[in-house]
């Protein structure tokens, strides 16, 4: 886990979203449409030419290694490369958590991409939404990153592929260590739970700046 500031006001966070927010959707639906669709061969490899095009494009200038987690001087985290909730990342579905006093819920829509069974989600998907969520859950009640230490996944019956509601509860804190039960729940109810045990870890790149953002917080 690696924090670094990043020093931009709310108006050039909108302005970046206003542009690779739309780009990330195409991608999405990109990738949804490379799953479901049944065209000839001649048009998915003529696709495949044009999508090698733009990639080359894109890398003519680029981060190496991932994304990271910017932040600002308010404390805004702009990890738009997660797996589960990156603005810019189109694997991700994306989850979008709010978060109330201990409590932290988010609504997705999981469409082909992230199916495992037949017509269900993938679990790992399942479990990589719960896992965000328990980590934003435990980190934004004492406003310091957490770690998953241990997060125990029970599936309690299949989920179906289309909206899917998450709901993650704060349940105890002892030491460095914050516990918290989370819900996963499709359109016929609750269809797997968890438990996790998260830790705020002792030290971590960009800590200090962490610090020094949160002292200047009202
Ligand atoms: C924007 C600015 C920032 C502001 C912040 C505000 C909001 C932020 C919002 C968002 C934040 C981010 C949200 C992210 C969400 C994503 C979550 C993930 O995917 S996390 C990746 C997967 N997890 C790992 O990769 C962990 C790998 N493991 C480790 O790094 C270490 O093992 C770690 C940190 C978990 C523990 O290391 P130690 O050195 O601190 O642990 P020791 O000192 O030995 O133990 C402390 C206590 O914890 C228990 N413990 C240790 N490891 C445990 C474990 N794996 N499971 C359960 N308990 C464990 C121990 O038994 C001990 O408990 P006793 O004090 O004795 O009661």
């Amino acid at each position: 886990m690696e924090f670094r500031l990043e020093d931009i006001d709310p108006d050039e966070i909108e302005r970046r979203l206003a542009v690779v927010e739309p780009l990330t959707d195409s991608v999405r639906g990109l990738i949804d449409a490379v799953i479901r669709s049944e065209v000839d061969d001649a048009v998915l490899d003529r696709a495949r030419a044009r999508i090698d095009e733009i990639t080359a494009e894109l890398r003519v200038h680029q981060k190496p290694g991932g994304y990271g987690t910017p932040f600002t001087r308010d404390l805004r985290g702009m990890p738009w490369g997660n797996a589960a909730t990156g603005l810019r990342n189109p694997i991700a579905p994306p989850l979008r958590p709010e978060h109330g006093a201990g409590v932290s819920t988010g609504s997705v829509h999981l469409g082909a991409a992230y199916e495992g069974p037949g017509g269900l989600v993938h679990g790992g998907v399942l479990a990589l939404l719960m896992d965000q969520l328990v980590g934003e859950c435990a980190s934004t009640i004492v406003n310091m990153p957490h770690f998953t230490g241990t997060l125990t996944v029970r599936y309690l019956r299949p989920t179906k592929l289309g909206r899917v509601d998450l709901r993650a509860e704060v349940t105890g804190t002892q030491d460095r260590k914050t516990f918290v039960h989370v819900e996963v729940r499709d359109r016929e109810g609750v269809t797997a739970d968890g438990e996790a045990i998260m830790i705020r870890p002792k030290d971590f790149p960009g800590r200090d700046e962490v610090l020094a953002a949160i002292a200047r917080t009202p």
